[in-house]
């Protein structure tokens, strides 16, 4: 089994992140190329990296053992049209990340049933700490299952799901995920400011316990309520906290948004499907 020969279309910020991850984990830059149409993106990549970006999807398919589509979902019949062509003679492992695009959906575009595998990452792979779900179509083989599985876990943690549908539902809650983290430590960090702590402490102390509760979350036996209780002494500060977090009904706000993004997956799966 061969990782190596990875080839990128669309170079933005899910190819950086698998990208970087991926040169940090080992792979040779020189095995990974990527294609993306902004010249200032290509030089960055390159500088960066040290991948070779080119300015043509047809050049980075050309040899490609791997190719991971990395586009936006509403341009990828424009770029699944553009590689149909050229995929006659060579089926590599099509290896998706776009949320809302069925597999069905990408065959139709290529013009063939081709072997894809849909991987929903995450930004954190950049620091080989992402959360990746993934689903084969029935054409991916088992060298290629390993050879996906491979290569998303040099950049973190894989579960593979049995319902292609159920991505939608990874989408929402992991692909999306770290934008939900984010929110709560900006807010968190901004509490502390208006609390009276300088800007730097207020990061620093947001970041270190995010950072602190994760780690303790999976290396503990127990679940992160038990953990939630141990912080919650009886009369004290935290029950104050998450009182406030209660009566505006947290639990329920954090059901309705991964809804909401999930639907959202749906949605795009339901337009791009049914588009020519
Ligand atoms: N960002 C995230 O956290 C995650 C994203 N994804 C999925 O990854 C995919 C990419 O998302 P993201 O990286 O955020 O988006 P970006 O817009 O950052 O990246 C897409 C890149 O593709 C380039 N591009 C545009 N047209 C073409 C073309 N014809 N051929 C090749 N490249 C092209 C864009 O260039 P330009 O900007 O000049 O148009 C851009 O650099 C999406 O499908 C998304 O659903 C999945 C999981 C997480
Ligand atoms: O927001 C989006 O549509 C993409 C997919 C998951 C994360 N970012």
């Amino acid at each position: 089994m061969t990782t190596a020969n990875i080839r990128f279309i669309g170079g933005g910020n899910m190819a950086t992140s698998l990208i970087a991850g991926l040169i940090a984990d080992g792979y040779a830059p020189h095995a990974i190329q990527v294609s993306d149409p902004s010249p200032e993106r290509r030089q960055s990549l390159q500088a960066s990296l040290g991948v070779r970006a080119l300015a043509s999807n047809a050049e980075a398919l050309a040899e490609a053992e791997t190719l991971v589509l990395c586009i936006k979902p509403q341009l990828a019949a424009a770029v699944c049209a553009e590689l149909a062509p050229l995929l006659a003679n060579h089926r590599p492992l099509i290896v998706s990340v776009m949320a809302g695009v069925p597999e069905q959906t990408i065959q139709r575009w290529l013009g063939a049933p081709l072997p894809i595998v849909r991987a929903m990452p995450n930004t954190p792979a950049m620091v080989q700490t992402g959360a990746i779900g993934l689903h084969a179509s029935p054409e991916v083989d088992t060298e290629g299952r390993n050879r996906a599985e491979t290569i998303l876990r040099a950049v973190g943690l894989v579960r593979w799901v049995d319902e292609e549908a159920q991505i939608d539902a990874v989408t929402a809650i992991s692909g999306s995920g770290p934008a939900y983290f984010f929110l709560f430590m900006e807010a968190l960090e901004q509490a502390a400011i208006e609390l009276g702590l300088d800007g730097e402490t207020a990061r620093l102390l947001t970041i270190q316990t995010a950072l602190g509760a994760a780690k303790m979350a999976m290396e503990s036996d127990a679940p992160p309520s038990r953990l939630r209780e141990q912080v919650t002494s009886p009369g004290g500060t935290t029950e104050r906290a998450l009182a406030v977090f209660d009566e505006a009904d947290l639990r329920a706000l954090v059901e309705r948004a991964a809804r909401a993004a999930r639907d959202r997956a749906v949605e795009l799966s339901k337009t791009l499907s049914e588009a020519p």
